[in-house]
C-alpha cells in the first residue's frame, strides 16, 4: 500500500482549475518526482496534501487513512513535513536555533524540558551545513537556507517529506550531494516527493515521476519512460515545437527534458 494516495483531487480558484481530477501515489522508500510546466498545479497539490488548501473534490490518504479533513498540525504529527518554494526560516535566529525550534516543538513538552542540541548538530552535519550553525538564518546563501529547511523537516523525523524546488540556489556540486542525501533518506524508509525544475536531478534521483499539465496527471512512470513520453515532451515544448524537435531527432528532444 502506498504511504500517500492522492485520489481524484480537484482544486478550483474561481474560473481556474488548478488541479483537475489528479490521482497519484508516493511509496515509502522511494523518491517520487512531481513535475510539470509553470502553473501546472504542483504547489497546489502540495498544499492539498499538507492541508493548506481544501480540495473541491477528491481524497488524500496517508498510511491508509483518509486525512482529507485533518488540520495542518495533525497531519504534521502523523509524520508529514514540507519545505516551501519561498524560504520560510526564522531570519533572526541562528541556523542551529532554527532546527532546535522545530525539534523542540515536534517533541512537545519533552522537548522543552530536555532540548536536543546533540541531535540538532547531527542534523546540520547530515545536510552539510554544520559550518553555518551559529550564523543568522537571514545571512546565509539561498542554497544553504534550503538545506536548513530540509534539516528543520528532518528534525520532525517525517515519514513523508515534501520538497518544493529544493535544489534552487544550490551549485552543481551541492546538487550532486543533495541527490545522494535524498537517496539515503528514502533508503531509510521515508517517502520523498519532490517538485523540482532541475531535470538532471529529477531524472537521476527519482524512482517514479508524475507529470502534471494544466492540473491533470498526464504520465506516471519511471524516469526513462517519462523522458521518452511524447505527451510529456509536448507539455514541456508546446505542440509546434515538438514537431520541430521530432524533425531534429530524438537526441534533441532528450536534451530538452
Ligand atoms: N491562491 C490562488 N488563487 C488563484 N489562483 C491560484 C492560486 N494558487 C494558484 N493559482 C493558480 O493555479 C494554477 C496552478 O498553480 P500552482 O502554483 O499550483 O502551479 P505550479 O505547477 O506549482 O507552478 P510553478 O512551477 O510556477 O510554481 C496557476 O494557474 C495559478 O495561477
Amino acid at each position: 500500500m502506498p504511504l500517500l494516495e492522492v485520489d481524484d483531487v480537484v482544486v478550483q480558484f474561481g474560473g481556474v482549475t488548478a488541479v483537475d481530477h489528479a490521482s497519484f501515489v508516493a511509496e515509502a522508500g522511494r523518491v517520487t518526482g512531481l513535475i510539470g510546466p509553470n502553473g501546472a498545479g504542483k504547489t497546489t497539490c502540495f498544499n492539498v496534501i499538507t492541508g493548506l488548501q481544501k480540495p473541491n473534490r477528491g481524497r488524500v490518504r496517508f498510511d491508509g487513512r483518509d486525512i482529507t479533513r485533518l488540520s495542518v498540525p495533525r497531519r504534521s504529527r502523523r509524520g508529514m513535513a514540507r519545505t516551501f518554494q519561498r524560504l520560510e526560516a526564522f531570519g533572526s535566529l541562528s541556523v542551529r536555533e532554527n532546527v532546535r525550534v522545530a525539534r523542540d516543538i515536534h517533541r512537545g513538552i519533552a522537548g522543552l524540558v530536555r532540548p536536543a542540541s546533540a541531535d540538532v548538530d547531527g542534523l546540520l552535519e547530515r545536510v552539510g551545513i554544520a559550518a553555518y550553525a551559529d550564523e543568522r538564518a537571514d545571512s546565509i546563501p539561498t542554497g544553504t537556507a534550503r538545506l536548513l529547511e530540509l534539516a528543520r523537516c528532518l528534525a520532525c523525523d517525517p515519514q513523508l517529506l515534501l520538497l518544493d524546488e529544493p535544489s534552487s540556489g544550490l551549485d552543481e556540486q551541492e546538487t550532486d550531494a543533495f541527490g545522494l542525501l535524498l537517496a539515503r533518506l528514502a533508503a531509510e524508509g521515508r517517502a520523498i516527493v519532490m517538485v523540482e525544475h532541475d531535470m538532471d536531478l529529477v531524472m537521476s534521483v527519482c524512482d517514479e515521476i508524475h507529470v502534471l499539465d494544466f492540473g491533470r496527471v498526464i504520465a506516471s512512470d519511471a524516469p526513462g519512460a517519462i523522458r521518452a513520453n511524447p505527451d510529456v515532451q509536448r507539455a514541456y515544448l508546446g505542440y509546434s515545437d515538438v514537431d520541430e524537435a521530432e524533425a531534429l531527432g530524438e537526441q534533441t528532444m532528450e536534451m530538452v527534458l
